[in-house]
């Protein structure tokens, strides 16, 4: 097993260093404000891991209060009613798995319309987590904000709630900012409404009831995808508890969809809706769907794609009195908009002279057996394909080890020849094994001494090495490496075959992978 550590550049930043941080980010600010300034001061916005820790052992969750402040920090940045969200025609998305599949099925539908010149005239869309660089969570017509655009809008909020920063003291703390995610949520409202967006497609944070999007008070409509377990100790264990927090964003007065869901979880739903008098319709997948070619031909894809045919009907009715859903047949702007989706990091394939790479940013146990699946599925359709490669990581959730069973187990029993991965290489979120981490993917979250030991990946390979016992384990420092090692092994192959390899387990993992395949941004 290779257990070499190599120099691993990482910056730890205690929490004692925070203020001194933020004085020194003012103090530059006020001269360039560039789009690297306003992703510093964003990392200065992160909950250090010390406090997560902290948290978690005294027990402290999200509650009411968070959406509470996310209102007081609107009304300092100049939106001080719930209603001025309302010319956004916010279409509203939850769910463990397939939030942001849905999203940007939404979005490309829309954007079919918007080029025909609308309604809707400018479509904003905010996903989360980002894949390459933070900018690409805030996208108007369908591109990532360029850097100006985000260094102006960022530090204009920024500024706001600085020169404001009492207004609101019964909703939220005096002279406070919102933390990482948050902050680019209460940003995105800003970016869209200066822009003159009329369609804004919102994907939620974690969970719902509790969650920085959750402002929105009358959404156009909201869509509850895929339910599943994740984030456990912020919603609860269950997927009932998991539910209840999801079915949050569905508001009195705007229609609700969602798909086939497990007993458990449909049933929370279905109180919720009635709760709130809300008419949640259950979508079996769309017959409409038949003839149109969803990529990857899967039925959960097949679910996504429902779900955002509903939405996307939804606000188009809205905008246009004219839009009149056919239940015979989709029009043809959705067609290609479900056909022409790009949704980067996802169920990607690229080829390359001696390896074909399988990428998905699956991260739960459930959409890790999807993209397991899926890649088995690839597999079996090239008659030239060689060994299989694994690399994976997961860092900063103890849980993660538990993923590694159904991946394992998923490809050797889907796979015909019954193998499963020849080789698997755990490795680091960090990108570089000389630079270390983009600016857009440092985490003060994780504990840098975890990642320096590798001690997460270390305990990947033992379990592996218990479910596998005739593959090859390694684990890597970076990113980096990892891909070359599995080059190497494809260059040391030599019978002619293509090798397969599969990268996933995280996103952060995932969009290192394909910056570094594709030697620039991916953007
Ligand atoms: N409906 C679904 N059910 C199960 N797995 C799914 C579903 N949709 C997508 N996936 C899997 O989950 C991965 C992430 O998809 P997507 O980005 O749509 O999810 P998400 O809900 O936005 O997740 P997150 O924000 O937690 O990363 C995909 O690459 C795919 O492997
Ligand atoms: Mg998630
Ligand atoms: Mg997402």
């Amino acid at each position: 097993m290779n257990h070499v550590l190599r120099r691993v550049v990482i910056s730890p930043r205690p929490f004692a260093n925070l203020n001194f941080t933020s004085l020194l980010i003012n103090r530059k600010m006020a001269s360039t404000r560039s789009y690297n300034d306003a992703i510093d001061a964003l990392n200065s916005l992160q909950t250090p891991f010390a406090v997560i820790e902290a948290r978690r052992k005294a027990g402290i969750r999200p509650d009411g209060d968070s959406v509470r402040e996310m209102r007081g920090y609107l009304a300092r940045i100049g939106y001080p009613s719930p209603r001025d969200l309302d010319p956004l025609n916010i279409i509203h998305v939850a769910g463990t798995k397939g939030k942001g599949s849905t999203c940007a099925f939404v979005d490309s539908i829309l954007s079919r319309y918007r080029r025909k010149g609308g309604p809707p005239t400018k479509v904003g869309l905010l996903t989360s987590p980002h894949l390459i660089a933070v900018r690409e969570r805030i996208r108007i017509d369908s591109s990532p904000i360029s850097e100006e655009t985000f260094a102006k809008y960022f530090f204009q909020v920024w500024d706001r709630l600085e020169a404001n920063a009492n207004i609101a003291a019964d909703q939220v703390e005096p002279g406070t900012k919102p933390i990482y995610s948050r902050y680019l949520t209460l940003m995105s409202y800003h970016v869209f409404l200066s822009e003159g967006v009329d369609a804004a497609i919102y994907e939620t944070g974690i969970g719902g009831e509790y969650d920085a999007t959750n402002v929105v008070e009358r959404p156009v409509a909201s869509g509850i995808s895929t339910l599943g377990i994740d984030h456990v100790y912020v919603l609860g264990g269950t997927v009932d508890k998991i539910a209840w927090h999801k079915a949050g964003i569905m508001k009195t007065g705007s229609p609700a969809f969602t798909i086939e869901q497990v007993p458990a979880a449909a049933d929370v739903l279905k109180e919720r809706a009635v709760e709130k008098g809300v008419n949640l319709k259950v979508l079996d997948v769309d017959p409409r769907l038949k003839d149109v070619n969803v990529r990857p031909d899967a039925l959960f894809q097949k679910k996504n794609a429902t779900l955002g045919v509903a939405l996307a009907e939804t606000v188009l009715q809205k905008l246009d009195p004219s839009f009149t859903p056919n239940p015979e047949s989709l029009p043809q702007e959705f067609i290609e908009g479900l056909e022409q989706v790009v949704w980067r990091g996802r169920c990607e394939v690229k080829e390359e002279d001696k390896i074909i790479w399988h990428v998905d940013g699956a991260h739960t146990v459930d959409s890790l057996k999807m993209a397991a699946r899926w890649f088995i599925h690839e597999c079996a359709e090239r008659s030239n394909a060689g060994p299989q490669v694994l690399i994976f990581n997961q860092q900063g959730r103890s849980e993660a080890v538990d993923f590694l069973d159904g991946l394992c187990n998923t490809v050797k029993q889907a796979d015909p020849t019954g193998e499963g991965f020849k080789h698997v290489i755990f490795c680091t979120n960090v990108t570089y094994a000389a630079t270390g981490y983009k600016r857009d993917f440092v985490n003060h979250q994780y504990n840098p001494a975890d990642i320096e030991k590798m001690t997460q990946q270390k305990i990947f390979a033992e379990k592996w090495a218990v479910l596998d016992r005739s593959a090859t384990i390694s684990v890597m420092p970076s990113i980096e490496e990892a891909i070359n090692t599995a080059r190497s092994i494809a260059d040391a192959d030599g019978s002619g075959r293509k090798l397969q390899a599969l990268i996933t387990g995280s996103l952060h993992l995932v969009g290192g992978a394909l910056g570094i395949l594709e030697k620039a941004d991916a953007l």
